[in-house]
């Protein structure tokens, strides 16, 4: 929880914890750091809504707000299926008026003392460039995939049990609970997930006219067996047509399937609706399993982007509440300039069934800052790869091998949607 005591910033501003009836100033700051395009009546509502006022600060210069941050409550899935409290670090912004004195730097020292003051071990975010946030001790922790598949080229390969999937259109409004249940179901298969709270369902039916860009509004399919559902796909089509005729686009905003067949019946639909002759997509996991199915995987324009950035806002319990696939036994001494509470040697032990960190003045295993621990904490990069870019050193020989094996997850890391 933000406390209640104000706070001088370097350049004179006050740095307080947001007011309810502050909002409206606070988030027009917000969408003008932006560039200050509004979003739709209805998008707005939801994001005030969803403010959670009692973990978001602001910045004042008199009566005028420079500077924004928030954080959303959530609970992400780490390796091993456990979900964890996590502050979901949003809404930073600060007046290009007031940039580069230090009022992001002064949010940041702010918002992890609440993090930890809550007693929450994580903080995550998504950047919106890269270069920000790796200072405050965020790594990136997963990837995601953009596709551009030529569907008129390529095919797809589909499993035993494809044909006794059922698909059919619903309203995406009606079809939420269907989805939310299907949802719901993966979240502790997929470190890097979300568990949603409730309103956040409803952020996946934001469709705003204005953003649609020429396409549809949103579309609705629902897989089912023996009438259950077991996946489903919510995308739009942007119809086109070139001299040789219908061109036009499927432009996937969000699919998630139970099992193979389930996954095989509804890219097999995307991949294949009349007049269409492109499928892009933004985000997806980098191990889905289409990939696998596709007849021509070179046609489906694959690149990949950084996505979930992590902070290990308290090293040991962030490291004993994950599982690692293979036993370790290894003493880290992490540098954290940032979070200081953080600095010195932990002995992390642990297996596929738990762990545990305590402080230790044994000799260290490996040297690395709390920026490397966010990337490899979702098991999605690896230490050695870390290591090879001089960002973990090797203290004792064969540590570095036995600890990049057991950070890594057999599922790719993958965040599910912004925030
Ligand atoms: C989780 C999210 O909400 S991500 C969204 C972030 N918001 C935006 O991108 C909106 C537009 N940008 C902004 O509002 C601001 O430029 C911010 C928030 C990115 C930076 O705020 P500032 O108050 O200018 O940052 P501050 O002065 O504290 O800078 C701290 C350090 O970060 C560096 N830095 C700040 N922004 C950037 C950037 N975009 N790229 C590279 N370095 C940056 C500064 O140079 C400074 O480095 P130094 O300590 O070596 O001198």
């Amino acid at each position: 929880m933000a406390t209640d005591v104000t706070a001088q910033t370097p350049d004179g501003t006050v740095l307080r914890p947001l007011e309810r009836d502050e909002w409206d100033k606070w988030y027009d700051t917000l969408v003008r750091a932006f560039g200050g395009t509004p979003e739709s009546a209805e998008e707005r509502a939801l994001w005030r809504e969803l403010t959670e006022v009692d973990h978001s600060i602001g910045v004042w210069d008199g009566d005028d707000c420079v500077g924004t941050a928030g954080a959303f409550s959530f609970r992400l899935t780490v390796p091993g299926g456990a979900l964890v409290d996590t502050a979901g670090v949003t809404m930073v912004g600060v007046a290009a008026t007031h940039r580069r004195r230090g009022v992001l730097t002064s949010m940041m020292r702010r918002q992890l003392d609440d993090v930890r003051g809550s007693g929450r071990a994580l903080a995550a975010l998504t950047a919106s460039e890269p270069a920000i946030y790796g200072r405050f001790g965020y790594g990136v922790a997963t990837h995601g995939l953009n596709v551009e598949i030529d569907t008129a080229r390529v095919r797809l390969a589909v499993p035993p049990g494809t044909d006794a999937v059922r698909l059919r259109y619903a309203a995406p409004a009606d079809a939420l609970g269907a989805c939310e249940e299907v949802y719901a179901r993966t979240v502790a298969g997929r470190p890097g997930m979300i568990a949603r709270r409730p309103g956040w369902e409803r952020v996946a039916l934001l469709d705003a006219e204005s953003d649609r860009e020429g396409a549809s509004p949103l579309q609705c399919v629902v897989a089912e067996r023996d009438g259950r559902p077991v996946g489903y796909a919510r995308f739009q089509v942007k119809p086109e047509w070139d001299t040789a005729g219908p061109a036009g686009t499927v432009v996937l905003r969000d699919t998630q399937a139970l099992d193979p067949a389930a996954h095989a019946a509804l890219w097999r639909f995307l991949l294949s609706i009349d007049l269409t002759a492109k499928l892009t997509a933004y985000g997806r996991p980098t191990d889905e399993a289409w990939r696998h199915l596709v007849s021509d995987v070179r046609r489906c324009g694959l690149r990949v982007r950084d996505a979930l950035y992590v902070r290990l806002v308290d090293v040991a319990a962030a490291l004993g509440a994950r599982t690692y696939q293979a036993p370790v036994d290894v003493v880290l001494d992490v540098e954290d300039a940032f979070c200081p509470w953080n600095e010195g040697r932990w002995r992390l032990s642990g297996d596929a069934k738990g762990a545990s960190c305590e402080r230790t003045a044994d000799a260290a295993d490996l040297a690395l800052s709390a920026r490397e621990l966010g990337s490899a904490y979702l098991g999605g990069t690896a230490l050695g790869a870390l290591a090879a870019a001089g960002r973990v050193r090797e203290l004792r020989p064969g540590a570095l091998a036995e600890a990049s094996t057991a950070f890594a997850s057999p599922v790719a890391p993958w965040l599910p949607h912004g925030f």
